[in-house]
């Protein structure tokens, strides 16, 4: 079976053998926490058996849901934010045409889907609405807690223009409200008015729920297999859990990014070589962000779309403060083939590729910018995706997961809350004169 797998070989220069048979013990108490749920913030641990343990009746409904959309609606707007919004973003982005939205239908085949709800942009939500149109569209509002602005504020917009396109009645039909079971404004008018809902587990947090509802309702939408997903991920669990410390790749990667931690590297940069993983580097800056950069410490996760950024960001990371360490992310396997002609007059000087594969050039790229970059002090660690499929992307998912866990203990910090976030909501809500922030909202006023 083909797998994700996690390459350190090329940090030699920068880490022993002994340092890392050192980190065992550590890993493996991290590991023994997690699994256990017996650390800080184990009421948030759901994902570890998401992928096997999974609510199979609301997974047929999710489907279900989806092939309505697929047959009623041109259009589907997936209003959320943060991890109500990435996954499903990274993975329709990895695993269909880099052209969604504006290939034909012929070729998608499945509504075009838009993100909204996930910024506070006049011009963004207008420009939308001439996108969509007098289309026939639903819409698949996500959000745990039921409260986070942005997406309320889009929701607002947009289902009132679905209500003024449908009446109520009908509008009601082609809302899917995905939060908490119970409670939340969200819950509350779904319940209201009659949206068929879908949950986010209790001990699910944000970040962690793109093999919920969250993610699988937008992504079966788009026509990928959710099934094929959760068997990525199943399998992504099974190595992670049951694989020794020699072999484990999800734990090698914690204990390696923990031991450049304290080597001095600040940063983690996310580098890879196809624009269809752009969204996958949003995802887990927000994984490894939210659970890690807490206690003024960890890691900050960064992201390069290589190789357009060698000619911007390259600079910086093959000569600039040496802050950072490096993370390729290889798609193993390109099922496509362009192969480069031969002209009869070399005017451009590429007749040397002659006969050789896009693909080729794309991976020679890689390697010889790993070289460069590990001679520029930069230590590169490799992850490898065997395919672009729902498969190794379920795998790949867990594998983030998985380490973050192991490596938000290492840190030795809570890896499953964010207290940081609510200081610039507070503020906000101040400023905006929500009900109960009338002091604060003088205090700021005053500082601006
Ligand atoms: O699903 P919700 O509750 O709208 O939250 C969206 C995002 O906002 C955060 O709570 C941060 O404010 C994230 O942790 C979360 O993924």
């Amino acid at each position: 079976m083909a797998k994700v797998t996690f390459d350190y070989s090329r940090t030699a220069q920068f880490i022993s053998k002994e340092e890392v048979e050192n980190s065992k013990v550590l890993a493996e108490v991290a590991k023994k926490v997690l699994v256990e749920k017996t650390g800080a913030g184990n009421d948030f641990l759901g994902w570890i058996d998401l992928p096997v343990d999974y609510d199979k009746e609301e997974f047929a409904r999710i489907q279900k849901a989806a092939a309505k959309i697929q047959s009623d609606s041109e259009v589907l707007l997936v209003i959320g934010i943060g991890g109500s919004y990435l996954g499903a973003r990274a993975a329709i982005e990895f695993l269909r045409h880099s052209f969604y939205n504006s290939v034909s239908k012929e070729v998608r085949k499945t509504p075009e889907i838009y993100f909204v709800g996930n910024s506070l942009s006049t011009r963004y939500i207008k420009d939308l609405m001439d996108v969509i149109g007098d289309r026939d569209f639903s819409i698949n509002m996500i959000s745990k807690s039921g409260t986070t602005t942005e997406p309320a504020i889009a929701f607002r917009v947009f289902k009132e223009m679905l209500e003024k396109k449908y009446g109520k009645a009908e509008a009601a039909k082609r809302i899917y409200a995905t939060t908490d079971k119970a409670r939340g404004a969200l819950k509350h008018v779904a319940d209201e008015e009659g949206y068929e809902t879908f949950v986010v587990p209790d001990d699910v947090g944000g970040r962690f729920s793109v093999l919920t509802a969250v993610g699988l309702l937008p992504i079966a939408v788009s026509g990928a297999d959710i099934t094929k997903l959760m068997e990525g991920a199943a399998s992504g669990r099974e190595l992670a859990l049951n694989t020794p410390f020699e072999e484990n790749d999800a734990v090698k990667y914690a204990v390696i990014r923990n031991i450049l931690h304290q080597k001095g590297k600040a940063v983690e940069v996310l580098a890879n070589y196809e624009p269809s993983l752009h969204y996958v580097s949003e995802w887990w800056k927000q994984l490894y962000g939210e659970s890690e950069g807490k206690d003024q410490k960890g890691i900050f996760p960064a992201s390069v779309d290589l190789t357009a950024d060698l000619h911007s960001m390259g600079q910086f990371i093959q000569d600039g403060s040496r802050i950072m360490y490096e993370t390729v992310l290889e798609v193993e396997t390109c099922e496509d083939e362009i192969v480069m002609g031969e002209e009869a007059v070399d005017l451009d000087g590429l007749n040397y590729l002659a006969g050789k594969n896009v693909d080729f050039v794309n991976k020679s790229a890689m390697n010889g910018t790993i070289l460069a970059h590990t001679d520029g002090n930069v230590p590169n660690l490799l992850v490898k995706i065997p395919a672009q499929d729902e498969f190794s992307l379920g795998q790949l998912f867990y594998f983030f997961e998985f380490a973050c866990g192991v490596s938000g203990y290492m840190l030795g910090v809570n890896p499953f809350n964010q207290p940081g976030v609510e200081s610039y909501k507070k503020n906000m809500f101040a400023l905006l004169g929500k009900p109960g922030y009338e002091a604060q909202r003088e205090e700021l006023l005053k500082r601006l």
